[in-house]
């Protein structure tokens, strides 16, 4: 592969290092340019990650115009320097309001995309309810959160889904490490920097023992937090219990914890009966879904006054005289925090890599699928770690020709019977 550019002056340059599988993609298509003739419409946390990512499907050919898929997580820089470049144009600036959030989406979607690579279904959603013009003439589209998958599914059990999708979020090559590793290891590393207080020997709440609560638990024990995990699953509650983790229902839980991350997906996760038994100095995160995990509204409504005692952090002053500090203003506390720079390169370059199989396997291998919501090909899945193992350098086993077979007969020579 060739060496990446050490230009002082891309904002990219750094992210290129650590992302070798969407390296790799340009260098492959960049002559070709498969994606010649489409326009893609992509949303994601504006970053330097998501910028490489954005640039790969630009050096495949196609035209790219993206989007913020959260306002608050833009880097400007970035949007900048991509939207310089020939042929990729942004609709996000950094410090969008909501309102210039939606109004810009709304644009995008406004030049009819071909293909829809989407961070949470918003653009997804928007163009179906809104452009079902532009929706009818979408080839496929690709979404990578959890969050954006349960609203697909919604859509489809509706039956108003107009085109394919993969779920890109539920591929074993994303969540086992972007929601797992990625999202455990920044959430810790961007309360840590925010808050500039140690995690071990802190009682560590973590709501939500899916993917990414069972990151976040693994790497705050990994610290020394003494971790308490809340869940309404019964399966995953007991999967945490025979981890080691101590479980508990919110209520007991609000009493005990210092810190509190929540990532479930689910909305009001924390609410008014947990901020009125939480002590004195307890820190507040979000790292599940948008701002609607810890209820801002009822914080809001039972603090006395609110102060920011330290960038990124608001106090809640409660008529107790309890102070509740809350992170990033309850929005995604690895992205969107004054600190904040999302997952780990080397965790979004997979990710990326599998939204960029899902466009190129819809668009240039042309699969016929009707509207719906589709796994993705465990061929692809298997090809973009067989691409990452290669990029590490490690080298793994094949089967024997009598082990292959031995996976595929139900009579073995060897059974006792
Ligand atoms: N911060 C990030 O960068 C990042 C990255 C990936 C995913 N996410 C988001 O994080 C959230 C979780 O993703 P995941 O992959 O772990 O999902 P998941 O479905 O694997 O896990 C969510 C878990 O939360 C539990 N849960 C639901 N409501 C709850 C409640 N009220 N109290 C306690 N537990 C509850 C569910 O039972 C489930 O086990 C999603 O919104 C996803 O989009 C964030």
């Amino acid at each position: 592969m060739s060496p990446v550019s050490h230009d002082a002056d891309d904002p990219l340059a750094w992210a290129r290092e650590y992302t070798p599988i969407l390296r790799s993609y340009q260098e492959e298509y960049g002559e070709t340019k498969p994606l010649s003739g489409y326009t893609v419409a992509f949303a994601s946390h504006l970053e330097t990650k998501s910028g490489v990512a954005i640039e790969t499907l630009r050096e495949a050919g196609a035209e790219v115009l993206f989007a913020p898929s959260e306002p608050q997580s833009t880097h400007g820089d970035v949007v900048d320097a991509l939207d310089a470049r020939e042929g990729i144009t942004a609709f996000a600036w950094e410090g969008m309001t909501d309102d210039e959030f939606d109004a810009a989406q709304h644009e995008l979607l406004e030049e009819e995309p071909d293909f829809i690579l989407d961070d949470g279904c918003e653009l997804i959603a928007k163009v179906h309810a809104e452009h079902p013009d532009v929706a009818a003439q979408v080839i496929g589209g690709g979404e990578q959160t959890t969050a954006g998958i349960t609203r697909l599914e919604a859509m489809e059990e509706e039956g108003i889904l107009q085109f394919p999708v993969y779920g890109v979020n539920d591929t074993p090559m994303k969540h086992f490490f972007d929601n797992v590793h990625g999202t455990g290891e920044s959430s810790l590393t961007n309360i840590a920097i925010t808050t500039n207080s140690i995690v071990s020997g802190k009682d560590v709440v973590v709501c939500g023992y899916g993917y990414c609560g069972r990151g976040i638990a693994r790497k705050a024990r990994g610290m020394g937090g003494q971790t308490i995990v809340t869940e309404v699953d019964p399966r995953k509650a007991l999967q945490a219990h025979m981890d080691g983790h101590r479980v508990m229902d919110m209520a007991e839980a609000s009493e005990v914890g210092d810190l509190f991350i929540s990532a479930t997906g689910n909305r009001e996760v924390m609410r008014e009966e947990h901020f009125e038994k939480m002590q004195d100095g307890a820190i507040l995160a979000n790292s599940g879904h948008f701002d609607v995990e810890i209820d801002l509204e009822a914080l809001e409504a039972a603090a006395e006054s609110t102060s920011t005692p330290k960038e990124g952090v608001t106090q809640y002053h409660m008529p107790d005289g309890r102070r509740l500090n809350l992170l990033a203003e309850g929005r995604l506390v690895n992205l969107t925090g004054p600190f904040s720079q999302g997952h780990p390169a080397e965790v979004m370059d997979t990710t990326f890599a599998m939204m960029f199989v899902a466009a190129y396997d819809m668009l240039v291998d042309g699969p016929d699928l009707e509207p719906g919501l589709y796994n993705i090909p465990d061929r692809l899945d298997r090809a973009v770690a067989e691409r990452k193992l290669e990029t590490l350098g490690v080298s793994i086993d094949d089967m024997t020709e009598s082990q292959q077979a031995y996976t595929e007969e139900w009579e073995h020579p060897d059974s006792s019977f």
